[in-house]
């Protein structure tokens, strides 16, 4: 057995940002064993790098000296010290990030990839749809003209906000917009490919009814957080409404009983959770578990850096039940791809199963060094930083 005993967060960013603001840094932790083993996990950043940074720092205190080949036992002697780790996003990735470290420390010491340990792969490449494309993208040829170039690369299925700076409600001229948009990429694409649609969670019901009612001939697969996050009522009243088109979300879950509640009162169709924040591999897993128990399909959300995607590669491998893995790799900054070595390309709308020990991949220490900052706030400026960068714009007059 090795004991947890050192645990160290790492911001990391370059002046190369990628398409989605939010996520222009990673966090790290470096998780190290007292027989010198090292694992490594991956935190959300958003809003809050400082914030979770220091999150990082007081979960420590709970995980050092720990077995470090316990992350189950780990976990739940942790739940029972942080009273709000249900109802702290800097918690719940935090701790998520350390699990994910222990996980990739087992692998490596019994030289296993962490899908090995979870009773085997169920497929060897991994379905992926592409998120990030869509950069700048405002009329609606811009955005034919980029998802034209997404399925000459290969993929199969795509995902996109065509909302424009439309919050909170919808008229009439934002429904046109969103409908040309939606189109626009429908035609380019052609009848096979899979169009997802992205409401970021903006909407109130009567708005979400309507999109949902104005794209539907567009056959989109799921419809993404169509109503505010916290809007149970409202997202009761959208799935009774709407019983022809699927909801997916769960990004922004961070328990197992979140994850139930949505299961059990049969909100979601597609569950989304994020591993760097429903609770690591071992929370990951169960929600797996349930969503299968309860013919819902699993679409992790993946949508910050390379570690991230490494273990969402991991996990994805084992789940039956998976509909697709949201990837942005080939829309991240050239630095992120340089953390895992470039290692998990996609080709053809998929990526092959990593083979090496615990994570899967190798992690460049080096260049993990060399981009080392100090936790800072990120700017705020008129366009929400949770959207695709330059596409907080309208294009009707
Ligand atoms: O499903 C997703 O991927 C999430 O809602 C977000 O993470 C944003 O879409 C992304 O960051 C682009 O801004
Ligand atoms: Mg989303």
């Amino acid at each position: 057995m090795s004991k947890i005993s050192q645990i160290e967060p790492i911001v990391l960013a370059q002046t190369e940002k990628g398409s989605a603001t939010w996520a222009s840094v990673m966090i790290l932790v470096k998780v190290t064993t007292s027989d010198g083993m090292t694992g490594y996990g991956e935190a959300v950043p958003t809003l809050r790098v400082i914030n979770v940074y220091n999150t990082i720092k007081q979960v420590a205190k709970g995980y050092l000296g720990k077995e470090a080949e316990e992350p189950e036992k780990d976990y739940h002697e942790w739940y029972k010290q942080d009273f709000y780790l249900a109802r702290s996003f800097e918690s719940a990735t935090a701790t998520s990030a350390i699990d994910q470290a222990l996980w990739d420390i087992i692998g490596k010491e019994l030289g296993a990839p962490i899908y090995k340990l979870l009773g085997g792969k169920v497929r060897d490449r991994i379905p992926v749809y592409a998120n990030g494309w869509y950069q700048d993208a405002v009329f609606p040829e811009d955005f034919a003209e980029k998802a034209k170039r997404v399925i000459s690369m290969g993929y199969k299925a795509l995902k996109f906000d065509p909302f424009g700076p439309y919050y909170d409600w919808i008229d009439e001229k934002g429904l046109k917009e969103a409908e040309d948009r939606v189109k626009a990429v429908r035609e380019a694409v052609g009848g096979e490919v899979d169009i997802l649609i992205e409401h970021h969670g903006r909407f109130n019901a009567n708005s979400a009814i309507a999109i949902a009612k104005r794209l539907e001939k567009y056959n989109p697969i799921f419809m993404e957080e169509p109503v505010h996050h916290e809007d149970i009522e409202g997202l009761r009243k959208y799935k009774k409404a709407i019983t022809t088109l699927k909801v997916a979300l769960g990004e922004r879950l961070i328990s197992l009983k979140e994850a139930m509640f949505y299961i059990r009162e049969g909100l979601v169709d597609i569950i989304q959770p994020d591993l760097c924040n429903i609770g690591g591999i071992t929370i990951g897993k169960k929600v797996v578990s349930l969503a299968e128990a309860n013919d819902v399909e699993v679409a992790f959300h993946n949508a910050f850096g390379s570690v991230q995607n490494a273990y969402s590669l991991q996990l994805s491998a084992t789940v039956n039940n998976l509909y697709l893995l949201e990837n942005f790799y080939d829309w991240f900054p050239q630095w992120k791809r340089d953390i895992v070595y470039d290692e998990t390309k996609v080709e053809q709308g998929h990526v092959k199963v990593p083979e090496k020990p615990g994570i899967g991949v190798s992690i460049n220490e080096k260049a993990i060094e060399n981009m080392k900052i100090e936790p800072k706030e990120l700017d705020v400026l008129e366009e929400p930083v949770w959207v695709v960068k330059g596409t907080w714009k309208h294009f009707q007059p």
